[in-house]
């Protein structure tokens, strides 16, 4: 795990991917921070006339529903999924909003049925709607949908033949056979906006440096289990909401960028495990 680990780490550092991120007014400069940081290389665009164009350059592309979501970024969102897929580009889907909004909630359906989607990365409810369960979220928001987690991702996962990743208390991460699982997280994550949104921009960098569609499972874990452990180190430094995006950024700098240009081993990342939580859906 921590050779792994240190494979996706270092690759990002060295080959700088270029993420594409159609994304939302509200959260676009936090993940362009938490790209650098990581050693990757940010650009956000939502035009129709010059997003396809900057996708087919790109490593991989998010995309991201959150406001504005109009005719404009509607078809900025699908010439770039073509000229990704084109050319063998991965697409990250968050799907922001679904859970709340019925228009949102097809128009992913119709994203997902239609194209080849490496990865969904949405919090809890968002994951929960996009199975057909009943959702309980609010607005943005990740709530506690009905239903257990691990079969909404198995759902999703076999419908649409993607890697899923549910974000919470516990992130969940599953392909059609497996759902792994990690509490590194904390609590004060969900007190700043955008943070899911981040995690869905680094799912995209770690994705970006998979040696094969097969690795997307693996490279998505890694993403998650990195994100949220530096979230909870972050944590432990802050006084509250305000100065952790601050601490967030430095810990993601910290153990990326930084422990790349020592040459060293990072040994506190050593402790980063991630376990299986079930195999598959008749389990
Ligand atoms: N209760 C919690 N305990 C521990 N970690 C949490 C908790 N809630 C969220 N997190 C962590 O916070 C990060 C963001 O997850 P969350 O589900 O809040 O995203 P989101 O609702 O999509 O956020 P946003 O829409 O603001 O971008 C993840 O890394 C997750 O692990
Ligand atoms: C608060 C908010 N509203 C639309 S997008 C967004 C960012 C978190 O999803």
């Amino acid at each position: 795990m921590h050779e792994q680990m240190t494979f996706y780490l270092n690759q990002i550092v060295e080959q700088n991917p270029l993420i594409n991120c159609l994304t939302n007014k509200v959260t676009t400069n936090f993940q362009a921070n938490a790209l650098l940081a990581i050693g990757a290389s940010p650009i956000m665009t939502d035009e129709p006339d010059a997003s396809p164009l900057v996708s087919a350059q790109s490593q991989a592309i998010v995309i991201n529903i959150g406001s504005p979501f109009n005719q404009d970024k509607m078809e900025a969102i699908e010439l770039s999924i073509k000229a990704a897929i084109d050319k063998q580009i991965p697409v990250i889907i968050d799907p922001v909003g679904v859970a709340a909004l019925s228009n949102r909630l097809a128009y992913i359906e119709h994203l997902l049925s239609e194209y080849e989607i490496a990865a969904v990365c949405g919090n809890y409810s968002e994951i929960a709607a996009l199975a057909g369960a009943k959702s309980n979220g609010k607005g943005v928001d990740g709530g506690h949908p009905e239903g257990e987690m691990t079969d909404h991702l198995l759902k999703v996962a076999n419908l649409y033949q993607t890697v899923v990743v549910a974000t919470g208390k516990t992130d969940y991460i599953a392909n059609q056979t497996a759902v792994y699982a990690h509490q590194y997280g904390d609590a004060l994550l969900g007190y700043v906006t955008g943070t899911g949104c981040v995690a869905t921009t680094i799912v995209a960098a770690f994705i970006s440096q998979a040696p094969t569609p097969a690795d997307y499972l693996t490279a998505a874990t890694l993403a998650t289990g990195f994100y949220a452990w530096c979230g909870g180190r972050a944590v432990q430094l802050t006084t509250g909401p305000g100065d952790l995006p601050i601490h967030l950024l430095n810990q993601l700098y910290e153990h990326s960028v930084k422990a790349n240009n020592k040459k060293t081993s990072d040994k506190e990342l050593t402790n980063l495990t991630i376990t299986q939580e079930r195999m598959s859906s008749n389990d």
